[in-house]
This record gives structure tokens, sequence and C-alpha cells, in this order.
């Protein structure tokens, strides 16, 4: 099974994900990768390097396209739940500004997952959890992006956690219970 967590910066994704994964003994990734391209990747976020958002929107589907080689590889014999993945593409680089049928498009050698856990927060609680230092940590933004996860949960069919107010305890409940109710269907 291929589970992806998407969710605007500082929603929980890495510690649930993570969570979630060592319940199940699936292999944890996270994008961007730690490969050549991710690091590139990483000095625009963290400001190093400045490029054009459409050279971005190809760099995370670069990353992507062999990221998906390994996921694919491991699926064979794992689990695999990844932090991260082609939605974040579609919300952030279109929020940014990019065409979003162009997006689609360089990313459509993407797999689909069988479960998406799109995790919404309220934005100021996030940004404090970040600290704001990355490129994209602002809060009209972070703001545009998650109304844009929004959308994309309908079209996709992901399950939303809402997890403003919540423990770390109290939304991992709620992860596993989806899950359940998901596996049991299988
Ligand atoms: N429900 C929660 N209640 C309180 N703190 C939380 C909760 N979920 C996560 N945190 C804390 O918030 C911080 C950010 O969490 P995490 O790194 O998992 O978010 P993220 O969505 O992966 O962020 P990013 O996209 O920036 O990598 C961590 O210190 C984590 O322990
Ligand atoms: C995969 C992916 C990521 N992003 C953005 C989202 C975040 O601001 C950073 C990644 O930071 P994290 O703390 O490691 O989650 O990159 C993006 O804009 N597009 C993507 O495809």
């Amino acid at each position: 099974m291929f589970i992806v967590f998407e969710g605007i910066d500082g929603s929980g994704k890495t510690t649930l994900s993570k969570l979630l994964s060592k319940s199940l003994n699936a292999f944890w990734t996270c994008e961007p990768t730690n490969s050549p391209i991710g690091k590139l990747i990483r000095e625009f976020l963290q400001k190093k390097v400045k490029l054009d958002d459409r050279t971005l929107a190809l760099l995370f589907a670069a990353d992507r396209v062999e990221h998906t080689k390994i996921i694919k590889d491991i699926l064979k014999s794992r689990d695999v739940v990844c932090d991260r993945y082609l939605y974040s593409s579609i919300a952030y680089q279109s929020v940014a500004g990019v065409d979003e049928d162009f997006i689609k498009s360089i990313n459509r050698y993407a797999l689909k997952p069988d479960i998406v856990f799109l995790l919404t927060i309220d934005v100021d609680v996030a940004l404090k959890r970040v600290k704001g230092k990355d490129i994209f940590e602002n809060k009209s933004f972070l703001q545009k992006v998650q109304e844009k996860y929004l959308e994309l949960a309908e079209e996709y069919k992901f399950i939303v956690i809402d997890t403003t107010n919540k423990t770390i305890d109290e939304v991992y409940k709620e992860i596993l219970e989806h899950y359940k109710k998901y596996s049991n269907k299988l």
C-alpha cells in the first residue's frame, strides 16, 4: 500500500507519517528527497539560490521521477508511507503562479496513492511551529495553499483530518481508525 501525507508546513505530516509508518512496519520516505536534485531544491527553500517558479516545478517533478522508481521497487515487498508527494506540487506551485495543467503534465508519471491523508490546521499555529524561515512559510501564501489542498481533497478523495487543538496522540488515533476502515474494505 502507498500512503501519502499532505498539508501545509507545520501541520504535523512528518510526526504523524513516521508514527504510522512505524506501527505498519512500512518504509518511510519524504519529498524533497536527499538526491542532488532535492539538495538544490532545499537551497532554494532556504533562500540560498534563486529560481524561476517553473524551474522549481520542474525540479520537484524530476526529484519525484527518481523517487517514484525507488518507491515502486520497495512497494513490491513493503508498504510505503511518504511525507509529501505530487499534491504538494499541485498545491504549492499553482499558488506560486505556475499553470496547473503544466504541473500535472510534468508529473504524469507519478503513482496514484492508495490513501492520502490531508492534515489541516490553523495557519498561525502551523507558522509558530515552523518558525517561518523557509521561502513558503508566510501566512497569506500558506492560507492559499491550504484552500487549494481542500479543493484537491474533493477532486482526489483525500481523507481530511482537522488537527486544530488536537494532540499528536488524538490525531494519530484518528489516522489509525481511517487506516483500519480502509484496509478492512480491501
Ligand atoms: N497535533 C500537534 N500538537 C502539537 N504539536 C504538534 C502536533 N503535530 C505536530 N506537532 C509539532 O509541530 C512541529 C512540526 O511538526 P512536523 O515537523 O511533523 O510538521 P510538518 O507538517 O512535517 O512540517 P514541514 O512541512 O515544515 O516539514 C514538531 O515540533 C511537532 O512535534
Ligand atoms: C514536495 C514539494 C514540496 N514543496 C514545498 C513545501 C514545503 O514548503 C517545502 C518542503 O519542506 P518540508 O519542511 O521538508 O516539508 O517544499 C513544494 O512546493 N512542492 C513540492 O512538490
